[in-house]
């Protein structure tokens, strides 16, 4: 049984289709990141998961429960770190988690849970009071009462300093390790590239993507970067570069240039800049980041060949 099943979902308001006709499947177990740019359809897809806002059209299943009808049976079973969440500023935090778990019927230990996030010191202060990274670990802890089978993570680096995004990938590995399948959506690519099995990238409502990274990073051909020194480094170089074979694309950067490898061998593309363009001087190779496979799914001025 997948963990989460997705199909043709569709959401509008009014006008707007902000999911348009989605089929996804997250399988147990995995650690899934859901990736999109400002307004692709991310929180209405995890709103809908949650039955916090009811389709237009498609199902949803959640841990084996219908979405719309055993909503409740879901976030029972599920924890959920929301977007832009509010703590209450005149409880302390570890009133927060007595809350929750009495709410949740759970039995944890709360100090066993304060630490888990590292906020034991601040405990009995008022969350008023607290930094927005504590306030994220405060809200994390909360999501992880009554040990979930399913954990959703909406955007959870926010606000986090860096130790705080490597405790939070941390949390989520443990967490993955106990069984717990993780959804969590993120602009950081860092974090998603660091901690994912498999990614969906959403743009406009629509599934442009699901795979490993590295299948991503196979199919759209753009595995590697090559940074370039060369003798003359102008705009016409970087014309005549662009249309050498296997050249995906050519552009200057940081005083190099900067050469997507496309369909050929690195080398012979080195050869070709340096017998028919510009003598090569140095180069270096970079595999290509999550990020730069992101903008070229998510720009709609760039074509993926799948
Ligand atoms: N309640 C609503 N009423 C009208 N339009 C909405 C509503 N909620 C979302 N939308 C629209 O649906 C689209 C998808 O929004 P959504 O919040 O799901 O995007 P997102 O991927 O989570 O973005 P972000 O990364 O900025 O949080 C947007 O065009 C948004 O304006």
């Amino acid at each position: 049984m997948a963990a989460i099943e997705i199909n043709s979902l569709t959401k509008r308001f009014g006008d707007v289709v902000a999911v348009n006709d989605f089929t996804l499947q997250v399988n147990k177990g995995e650690i899934f990141g859901f990736l999109g740019p400002n307004g692709a359809g991310k929180s209405t897809t995890i709103d809908i998961l949650l039955d916090f806002i009811r389709p237009t059209d498609g199902t949803v299943t959640v841990l084996g429960y219908d979405a719309q009808t055993e909503g409740e049976a879901v976030r029972r079973r599920t924890g959920v770190l929301p977007d832009a969440y509010h703590v209450y500023d005149r409880l302390t935090g570890r009133q927060h988690l007595e809350f929750v778990l009495e709410i949740k019927d759970a039995d944890e230990d709360v100090n066993a849970l304060l630490e888990r996030v590292r906020i034991t010191d601040a405990a009995d202060r008022k969350a008023g009071g607290y930094s927005k990274g504590m306030r994220q670990r405060l809200v994390l802890a909360m999501a992880l009462v009554g040990d979930p089978d399913l954990l959703v993570l909406d955007e959870p680096s926010t606000g986090l300093d860096p130790n705080g995004a490597r405790e939070m990938r941390e949390i989520i590995r443990e967490e993955n390790d106990r069984g717990t399948t993780v959804f969590f959506s993120s602009h950081v690519m860092e974090q998603v590239e660091a901690v994912c099995d498999r990614v969906a990238i959403i743009n406009r409502g629509q599934l442009v993507a699901v795979d490993t990274i590295d299948g991503l990073r196979d199919a759209t051909e753009t595995g590697e970067v090559l940074y370039v020194s060369v003798s003359k480094l102008d705009e016409s170089t970087v014309e005549r570069v662009a249309k050498l074979d296997g050249v995906g694309s050519a552009s200057i950067d940081d005083a190099r240039l900067r050469v997507i490898v496309d369909g050929a061998s690195k080398f012979a593309v080195l050869r070709a800049i340096d017998a028919d363009v510009t003598s090569v001087q140095d180069f270096s190779v970079v595999e290509s980041s999550l990020e730069d496979l992101f903008v070229r799914y998510t720009d709609d001025e760039q074509e993926v060949r799948e």
